[in-house]
């Protein structure tokens, strides 16, 4: 069994809808079990900036498929929501991005394991550090790289609170 951590991240409609129509759709396939939930982290739009607040989360599975299958059924989940692919790091309804597999450390055309820019993101590394903090890239732990954010960085993310909805 692979133990994977995938992010999601929306900022267009009913962004709770989205996370939540996004684990739904994941624990549906009949390979892949959701076994932890981060709690949900309303953020500032990082690296294009004009644009919505976005709503971001982090989840463990566990799952038989492989890292391009996987891929693939993260693509799925994207296009179900209607994902439109119109302005790099522009809005979206809903992004599912493969953090880490296992130990795996990939690097193709189509696939970048860990994601290669999870070290510089608080709106990733801040709910990973509710699933598992011992997490690494290159010998230093997530908890490391939050560490070396700023405080502005880090203050961009903050709880959400107050929502009614869990995503299940
Ligand atoms: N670890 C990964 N998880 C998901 N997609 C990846 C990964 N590594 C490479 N990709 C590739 O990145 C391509 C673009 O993905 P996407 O449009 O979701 O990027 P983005 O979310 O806008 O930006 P970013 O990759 O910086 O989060 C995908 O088609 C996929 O082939
Ligand atoms: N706060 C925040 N900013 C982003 C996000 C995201 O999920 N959250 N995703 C992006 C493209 O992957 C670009 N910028």
């Amino acid at each position: 069994m692979n133990r994977v951590y995938l992010g999601l991240g929306t900022n267009m409609g009913d962004r709770l809808e989205y996370l939540q129509g996004a684990c739904e759709i994941l624990n549906k396939n009949e390979y892949i079990n959701i076994t932890k939930k981060s709690k949900i982290y309303e953020t500032k739009a990082w690296g294009y900036t004009d644009q919505a607040d976005f709503l971001n989360m982090c989840i463990e599975i566990e799952t038989k498929v492989d890292t391009y299958e996987l891929l693939e059924v993260c693509q799925e989940v994207e296009k179900k929501l209607n994902r439109e692919r119109i302005i790099r790091w522009g809005p979206r309804t809903i992004d599912v991005d493969i953090l880490f597999f296992n130990d795996i450390i990939l690097d193709d055309e189509n696939l970048s394991i860990p994601h290669p820019r999870i070290s510089e993101r608080a709106f990733v590394l801040i709910p990973l550090m509710d699933l598992n903090s011992k997490l690494k890239i290159k010998n230093a732990t997530i908890d490391n790289y939050l560490n070396s954010l700023t405080c502005e960085e880090r203050e961009q993310v903050k709880e959400f609170v107050g929502h009614e909805k869990e995503p299940i």
